[in-house]
Order: C-alpha cells, then structure tokens, then sequence
C-alpha cells in the first residue's frame, strides 16, 4: 500500500504530489479523487447528474437483503425516497419552531443531568449522546429514550459502540473491499461481524415499525413521525397497485439510514467540538464574553439569536472544519461517460469528492491543523463565509439532515458553553491527535462542569 497510510494528511500529500484529480486503489476498484473546491464545482455541482449514483458494493446488498434505504440506492428509488425523508424532516418542524422545540427540550434534559454533578469530573460525550438519539428517535419513531425506554437506549449504544470498535479501522476496510484478503486476516471476517451487528438493528426498527403497525389511523391527516407517515404513503401506493417502491424491507432500511446518519454523525462532531474547545479554553473566554454581551443571562439560546453570535458560530464552523468526520467521503459513480481535466472515465467509474482534503487546503485555511475560529471572522468581527467549508459534501447527494444537524450543532454547544464554565479532568485535555486514524471515533472523556453566575 502507502506511506503514510490512507488518512487527511496522507491524501493531502498525495494531493500535492498528484495535483487535484488522481486515482486511489481500494483493492482492484479504481476510485477517481477530486480534491480541489473547483474541480468539485465543475463536476458535483455544475454536472450533478452525472455524478449522483453509489458504487454498488456487494457487501451493502448482502447486509441490507437487497439493493435499499437512501445511502446506497441509485435511481428512483434513490429519488422518490429522499425526497419523501426531506419532506418529511419539514413536516416535523425543520425550519419552523417545533423542531427547535423537541430539541430545547433536550438542552433542558442535558442541563439536569450536568447539573446534579457539577464540580465532579462527568462523562460530557455521554450525555450528549443520549441528547442526540433523543432527537433523532422522535423524528423517526415520535419518543424519546425516558423512563422504561432507557434500556433500549443502552442496548442501541452497546451496538454502536461494537460498530466503532469493529469497523473503524483500515484492516476491516480492506476487509470489506478486498474480500479475498479479509479471510486471512486475524480475527473475525465481515460476515461475522455483519452478521450480529444486522440482526440486533433491524431486530429493533422492526419492532418499531410493528407497534406504529398495531396503532396507526390511516384516516388522520397528520404524522406524528417518519415511520407513521411511510406507512401512510405505503397505504396510498398500494391501493394504485404499487406495492413495491415503499416496500417493508425499505422501510426497516430508511429508518436504519437515517438513525445511523443521523446519529453517529451528530454525536461524533460534538464530543470533537467539545475536545478542542477544552485544549483551547481562550476560546471558550471569547464565547463568554459575547454570550455575556448578546445574551446576558441564562435563558435558553434559540435560532434566532444566531445572527447576534458570530463568533459562537466561527466556532462551531471551525469544530466542524477540525472534526472533518470523513477522511474519505462516501463514494459515488459516474451515470454516463464524461471527461475530467482530459481523463476519460466510462459510466460507472468511482468518483469521491475529497471533502476531507478541501476543508485541511493550506491556501485556503492556513495552518489548518490548528483550531482557530477567527479564521470565519471577518475584520469587521462578523462571520466570514467560506464556501470550500463543507462538511455535509456537496452535489445531488449533499447530506440530507443538514438543515437538522446544524440546528442541533448550534442548540447544543451556544447554550451548552453559555450555561458552563469547563475545564479538564485531571487526565487532562482530550486528545485530540487524528495522525494515525483511517476512520474518526468520537472523543471518550470528561470534564469538570460549573455553572457560570
Ligand atoms: C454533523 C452532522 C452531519 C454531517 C457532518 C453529515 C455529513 C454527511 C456527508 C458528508 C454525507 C455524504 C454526501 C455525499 O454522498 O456526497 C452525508 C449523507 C447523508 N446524511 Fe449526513 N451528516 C450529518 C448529519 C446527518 C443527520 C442528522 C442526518 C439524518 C437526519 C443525516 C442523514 C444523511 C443521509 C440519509 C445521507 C445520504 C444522502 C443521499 O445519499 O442522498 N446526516 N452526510
């Protein structure tokens, strides 16, 4: 293979050496990279179409019981599907009030569980956790973890934490894209692990989808949440003889996609956001001192103190930029044939906008291993628009919970650092070294809480 391995700083050199478009071998597959803000103008945004479809990968199928869910689909059933999730996710409030609600009321639940142990060293990643699939398990299935339901909660994270521990690692990656090779590694192959970590998830989705089953009244208008409103759109297709675009098995694979994305994603930038603010507590004094300035309490942040915060949102664009949570982003497949700087590549060629290496572009963001947040400051102290900032990719297939992963990002870390003053445990600071990881895991630690005065 190479040296360094596969990682930022490796497809950042390579970028260097190669220029902006070069090839990377993942076992015999030829992935074409694209690695400069206006290659991936010209080809993701420019020629969308042309670069919208998911490499099929025979794993995925064998996983999923068949070619579903949004992540990897192509075609109409990629198209019909997003577009039912993105209507949905308005429906439920994104852009109005009421998802903001569902999640300050998770701040609240946060606050209450910093709180009873503030001055103590406390498990910080750990709670937002809880805060995250909280939000996300409303929109999917309409409750949250409380109560009776925490256990079920427990069971789901000891499965993600299996996912973490078992996937993220580049020998399970050759593993996967090179099966041949997977079978003589040590420890257990694909399919083992596959094995148990599908039938617990869909064991759980499927349950789920059964009690809304049980319950539903085809006859009310209005869906309290995702699940309820498939089943609905299900019930309308099949009585015009469609019984096959939203079929059960998509279903249990809409909610896995979007649990998963939803989840992993949200949680894992937070514990990073968090991890760098406490290696750099000079930043979290500038916090202070505009929340202290605009806010001047503490009453809930919402939305529409935003604009009023610019350096709160430096910061959580310099989070997102540091966490860059994808070292190579998903991998997409040309539609037709088409050229690129004088290359040919027939239909179906793998093509990965290399968004990774964008968001570390020394010409662009100087020094960009360091966390600076005023780097999105202009001189004029307000928030500087950088577009090769993208974390949620770019193109037909941008990040379809955006809209809602910012909202979160926002809620949580403004009233978050406005309610605390924080400083490291005694282990001190989190690491916050990614030199030698392929995949990013979220940050493990803890941190002293007080509440500010
Ligand atoms: C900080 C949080 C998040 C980050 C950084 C993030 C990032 C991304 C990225 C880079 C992609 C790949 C786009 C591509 O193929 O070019 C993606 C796709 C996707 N994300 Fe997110 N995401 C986040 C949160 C969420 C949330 C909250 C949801 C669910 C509501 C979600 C659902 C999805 C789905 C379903 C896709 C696949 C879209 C498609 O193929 O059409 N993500 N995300």
């Amino acid at each position: 293979m190479t040296r360094p391995s596969p990682g930022y700083e490796c497809f950042r050199r390579w970028t260097q050496s190669y220029g902006d478009v070069y090839t990377f071998w993942l076992g015999s597959t030829p992935y074409v990279m694209l690695c400069s803000y206006d290659i991936i103008k010209e080809t993701f945004i420019r020629d969308g179409d042309t670069y919208v479809d998911k490499i099929q990968q025979p794993f995925q199928e064998k996983f999923r019981g068949g070619s579903y869910g949004v992540v990897e689909t192509n075609g109409a059933m990629w198209r019909d599907h997003r577009r039912f999730a993105l209507h949905q996710l308005r429906d439920f409030g994104l852009g109005k009030d009421l998802m903001q609600e569902k999640i300050l009321i998770e701040v609240g639940e946060m606050f209450k569980q910093f709180d009873a142990t503030q001055g103590a060293e406390q498990d910080v990643p750990k709670v937002f956790d809880v805060a995250v699939a909280n939000v996300i398990n409303q929109v999917i299935f309409g409750y949250r973890f409380d109560g009776e339901k925490e256990a079920e909660f427990k069971r789901l994270k000891e499965i993600m934490d299996f996912q973490e521990k078992n996937f993220n690692n580049f020998k399970t990656i050759l593993a996967v894209f090179i099966p041949g090779l997977g079978r003589i590694l040590p420890g257990p192959t694909i399919d083992e692990l596959l094995d148990s970590y599908k039938t617990t998830f869909y064991t759980f989705f499927d349950a789920r989808i059964e009690e809304h089953r049980a319950k539903i009244d085809f006859d009310s208008i209005e869906s309290q949440d995702y699940a309820e409103a498939y089943l609905k759109e299900q019930k309308k297709r099949e009585s015009t003889g469609d019984s096959t675009s939203f079929c059960d098995k998509q279903l249990s694979n809409m909610c896995l996609d979007l649990w998963l994305a939803g989840l992993m994603t949200t949680t894992t930038t937070l514990s990073w956001a968090i991890s760098y603010v406490l290696n750099d507590l000079k930043v979290l004094e500038k916090v202070h001192e505009e929340m202290d300035r605009v806010i001047g309490s503490d009453r809930l942040i919402t939305t529409g103190d935003k604009s009023q915060l610019p350096y709160m949102s430096a910061v959580v664009n310099e989070c997102q930029r540091c966490a860059n949570i994808l070292p190579i982003n998903l991998m997409h497949a040309t539609t037709q044939d088409t050229i690129i700087k004088g290359y040919h590549l027939p239909k179906g060629t793998g093509v990965i906008a290399q968004i990774s290496t964008l968001m570390l572009d020394e010409k662009i963001f100087p020094e960009p291993y360091k966390f600076n947040p005023d780097r999105f400051i202009d001189e004029g102290g307000k928030l500087r628009k950088v577009e090769q900032l993208v974390p949620f990719s770019i193109g037909k297939r941008q990040c379809l919970g955006e809209g809602l992963a910012r909202m979160e990002l926002f809620l949580f870390l403004s009233n978050f650092f406005n309610r605390y003053q924080m400083s490291p445990s005694s282990e001190g600071p989190p690491n916050i070294d990614k030199s030698k990881d392929f995949g990013i895991l979220p940050r493990r630690f803890s941190a002293v809480l007080r509440k500010r005065s």
